[in-house]
């Protein structure tokens, strides 16, 4: 048996912003994928993820029948038979791999689904991501959600705020852009949970506070805009402006060995650094207008692009 894949996700903008009603931007990232399956023969990998997917049945059957109720029988039966998750998404690393987890099991074993094939209402999507985010709360304490509803979905989706979020289209790639989007990979885990609880401490100072609303999310609200409308020019003079902030005031989610070369892409204009996700380690997304330029700059470390201006 093997079912339906579900697809890793980017976060372009809107990362701890989004916990604040700052804008955010989530694009399919369709390089990495994941599926419920069984084998025959499982390996030592389908073992572990097969033990998880246990412990993550117990807080299934948690959840209040209010928010989603499930075929917790037929959820259990597959478990209990070596039902793993095989995937290629890493973990993490801030490209959604529990997301798809929980994206596959709602696909599987909810009741009364939404579906993708349906008219997807506002009120459909908050409903949807209300659902993801109790699910994926037994991986990193508190969840937007977010990242389920991309991998259910394979669509961007616009965050305008808390309460309003639509499924959005992103301007087309240029195959033969000089520009570019990549990820940088920092060769450490990072681990979700240490790093909100980090930013909501952070988050009681009034100093932080205020350097969040007139900065960060300002200029993650900024670079939403740019992207979407395709404004080049202005994007890359908001990325640099985020890439500043981050690197003096999100420090510990930046790992130490990579502060230089944060900074060097700042004061070269070769690269702009942001955090993928929560940060502390996976990876690193960087915007370039010369994709050539990043990579000699870069050389030495692993680069993927993800995006062509
Ligand atoms: N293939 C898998 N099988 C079982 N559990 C998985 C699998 N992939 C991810 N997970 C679960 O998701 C957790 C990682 O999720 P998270 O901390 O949100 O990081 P990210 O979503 O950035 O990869 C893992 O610790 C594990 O519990
Ligand atoms: C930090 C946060 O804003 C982004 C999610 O990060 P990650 O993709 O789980 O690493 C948390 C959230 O919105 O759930």
């Amino acid at each position: 048996m093997k079912g339906p894949l579900f697809y890793s996700k980017i976060l372009l903008f809107g990362e701890y912003g989004i916990i604040k009603d700052s804008k955010g931007l989530s694009i399919p990232y369709n390089f990495y994928n994941g599926a419920l399956k069984k084998d025959e023969n499982p390996s030592e990998v389908a073992i572990k993820s097969n033990e998880s997917l246990k412990r993550f049945a117990t807080h299934i059957q948690g959840i209040d029948d209010s928010i989603v109720r499930f075929d917790i029988d037929r959820l259990l039966e597959d478990v209990n038979s070596g039902m793993y998750f095989d995937s290629s998404i890493p973990q993490g690393y801030g490209v959604g791999s529990s997301g798809a987890l929980v994206a596959a099991i709602y696909d599987k074993y909810a009741f009364d689904k939404i579906t993708v094939l349906e008219n997807l209402t506002r009120e459909k999507l908050l409903k949807l991501k209300s659902i993801f985010s109790a699910m994926e709360s037994f991986f990193h304490g508190s969840s937007s959600g977010l990242d389920p509803l991309n991998s259910y979905l394979s669509i961007p989706i616009l965050i305008n705020s808390k309460d309003n979020i639509e499924a959005t289209g992103i301007p087309a790639q240029q195959s033969e852009g000089k520009g570019g989007v990549f990820l940088l990979d920092s060769g450490i885990i990072g681990e979700t949970a240490p790093m909100v609880t980090l930013f909501m401490e952070s988050m009681k100072k009034e100093g932080f506070r205020n350097m969040l609303k007139n900065q960060f999310i300002k200029h993650t609200d900024a670079c939403v805009d740019d992207f979407l409308k395709g404004d080049i020019k202005s994007l890359f003079r908001n990325t640099k402006q985020l890439s500043k902030i981050v690197l003096n005031h999100f420090k510990p989610m930046i790992p130490q060995q990579f502060h230089e070369l944060w900074k060097k892409g700042i004061d070269t204009n070769e690269y702009y650094l942001k955090l993928c996700g929560s940060g502390g380690g996976g990876y690193i997304l960087g915007f370039t207008e010369d994709i050539e330029k990043a990579k000699q700059s870069l050389s030495g470390y692993k680069l993927e692009v993800v995006y062509n201006f």
